[in-house]
Formats: C-alpha cells, structure tokens, sequence
C-alpha cells in the first residue's frame, strides 16, 4: 500500500488499514511500541492500529464471528470461507473475530488457524479489524499470538485454556503473559472455567496495557457491575454470551457496549436491527425480536449441547450458504432441526 492510498489517514475510524510509511501511521506504530514499553517480539507491526484506537473501534458497532467453513472430508474450505466474509462485508460493523467459539477454532490446529487468520486478513483488506484466536496453555496461546501479529492480525481474542480449573492468581498470570509477548490489543474472554473476577480484572488492566477489552461469557449481573465499578471505561466491554442478543439489552445498562453476534452469520439485517433497538433502548422493538425469532430459536438450540455453534452452520445453510459440517467433538443438527430452524428464519428475512 503506498503512502497517497493509506486509508487511515484524515478518517476517525473505519476503514483502520494503515500503510506504515506516512507520517500519522508511522506516529501510530512508534506511539504504540513506546506506550506499552514491554519486550518487543522483533516482528514489525503490519497494521498500525494500537490497543487503544483498537478498543475504541470494537464498541462502534456489531462484532461479526463468522463461521469456519468445511468441507465434507473436514478440511478448510478457503474459498468457500473468503466467499462468506466477502458476502457479509456489504454490512457495517466494527469487527471480525477470526476462529472464535462460533468459528470453531477449538478444533483448529494452529497452523489451520494461521490459515484461517491469514484468509481473514487478506480479504477483510483492512475495512474492520480482524482479531485473531489464542487458545490452549500458555506456551500454545503466545505462539498463536506471535503467528496472528505476523499474519497481520489487528487485534488477540484470548480463549480459555483447556480441561483444568485455575485460580484468580493463574489467570491472571496467565493472561499478562500472553499480553506481555505481543504488541496487538487483547481482548480476554471470560467463560467456563477461566472466569476472572473484579479484582483480577484490574490488575490485569493496571498490567497490561495492551488488554483492553473484556469479553463477558458469563453473564452473572454482579460481577459485571463490581468490574465495571472498579475498573471503568479503561476496557471495553462486549458481550460474549452464546447467542449474545438474548442478553444485549440488560448488558448494555452494566457498561456492555456491544456484543458478538454469531446469528449475524445467516441473518445480518435481522442482527443489525437488534443491535440498533438495543443501542436505542427501544425495549418494546427489542422484545418483538426475541420472541419473533431468538426465543424460539434458544428453543432449538438448547436441545444438544455444543449445539450453540452447530445451529450457526445449520443457519448458514439454511440460507442457501452451506458452510459444510461441524468437526467434532459438535454434531450436526438433525434434518427435521434444520427444517424448523429454515421455518424460523423464514419469518425474520
Ligand atoms: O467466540 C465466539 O464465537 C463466541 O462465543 C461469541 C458468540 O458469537 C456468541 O456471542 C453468540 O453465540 O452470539
């Protein structure tokens, strides 16, 4: 990208790709780097956006988590992936979470996942920032991070580890050590069994200056107002509970400004309505919409575990855009579970 077509220059937001060269960006790289004052994993940033004007991005709209798509044999199908994101980019919204929950990076391998990232990258091209997964113990989570700032990757979603249970102080060890081994903005993801609590959370914002957001993936009212009283719009907040749009609007008075919208995969315009009845606290606009479509559709999605995820990949193709199976340890919904979800989805589009 050369320095006449760098797109963040004389914009506040949207698009954020950054050509490195021009004197705004070149500021933006250096500001980054000195601010955070931590070691530096000697691989040069590709994108320019900071931690800072990342967590200010995020909360200016819907966050899209997009399916990963496979084939029947379970491998990656790129095309078929980069043909979804290029689909769903016509609508607006603040950021793309590369193989999260709902794009199965669980059953990713890392190098899949690098794939993945790299895919998102180059076909987002810079109109939101992709944030990247980082998941299992500590050594696998830095690796991932160190891969997604060499994909060009804006941003870090860090997954909980697998299987063990950890206390308060792990966690946030944990945590500050995969924030301290790069220099992109983190968002923590607070669910199953890395649930952090008010305190940690601070010390992991004093820490850290490059955590700045907080994914809430468990939904407990006072916990979420102990954090946000003690740690304030120093993070911010999404809302990252399994089909987060039941939960958006009660969040949103607790200092949750925005959410990730897996529905947002098969209906985009339903999603972006919700999203803007919860922002307008249009609760009459807001109710209609659970019960038209997210209660019934809560419904069906309680009925096998896992089936969070599984209902996406069903939604998708339900739509006319199969995004193949789910690896296990998921299972596909039944055909009589599709032909109900098809039904539902026919009565919001
Ligand atoms: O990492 C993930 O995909 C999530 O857990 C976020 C989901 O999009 C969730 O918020 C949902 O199901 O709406």
């Amino acid at each position: 990208m050369n320095r006449s077509s760098c797109t963040r220059s004389g914009i506040a937001t949207r698009p954020i790709r950054c050509c490195g060269e021009c004197e705004r960006c070149s500021q933006s790289i250096n500001r980054s780097t000195n601010r955070l004052g931590q070691v530096s994993t000697g691989v040069p940033r590709l994108t320019g956006v900071t931690p800072t004007e990342l967590a200010a991005q995020l909360k200016t709209g819907l966050l899209s988590f997009p399916v990963t798509h496979f084939r029947a044999d379970l491998s990656f199908d790129e095309p078929a992936y980069r043909e979804h994101l290029s689909w769903l980019s016509q609508y607006d919204v603040a950021g793309l979470f590369a193989a999260g929950g709902t794009g199965e990076g669980f059953s990713l391998t890392p190098v899949e996942i690098d794939t993945v990232v790299r895919a998102a990258v180059s076909e987002v091209a810079g109109r939101v920032p992709v944030i990247a997964p980082a998941t299992g113990g500590t050594a696998t989570a830095i690796a991932q991070a160190q891969a997604a700032e060499a994909a060009g990757a804006d941003g870090l979603l860090l997954l909980p580890p697998y299987l063990t249970e950890a206390g308060q102080r792990g966690l946030v060890e944990h945590v500050s050590a995969v924030c301290r081994s790069t220099n992109l903005g983190v968002t923590v993801y607070s669910r199953a069994n890395a649930i952090l609590n008010d305190v940690s959370v601070a010390e992991l914002a004093d820490r850290n200056d490059n955590l700045v957001c907080l994914k809430d993936g468990v939904g407990n009212v006072e916990m979420m107002t102990r954090t946000y009283a003690r740690v304030g719009d120093r993070l911010t907040y999404i809302g990252g509970l399994p089909t987060a749009e039941t939960f958006a609007l009660p969040l949103l008075q607790l200092g949750v400004s925005t959410y990730s919208s897996a529905i947002f995969n098969f209906v985009p315009e339903f999603a972006l309505g919700f999203y803007a009845d919860v922002l307008a606290q249009d609760r009459d606009a807001v109710y209609r919409k659970l019960n038209d479509f997210v209660i019934p559709y809560l419904g069906i999605r309680d009925r096998t575990k896992g089936y969070a995820v599984s209902i996406v990949k069903a939604g998708v193709k339900a739509i006319g855009r199969p995004a193949g199976p789910v690896r296990p340890p998921l299972q596909d919904l039944t055909d009589d579970e599709l032909t109900q979800l098809t039904a539902l989805i026919g009565r919001v589009k």
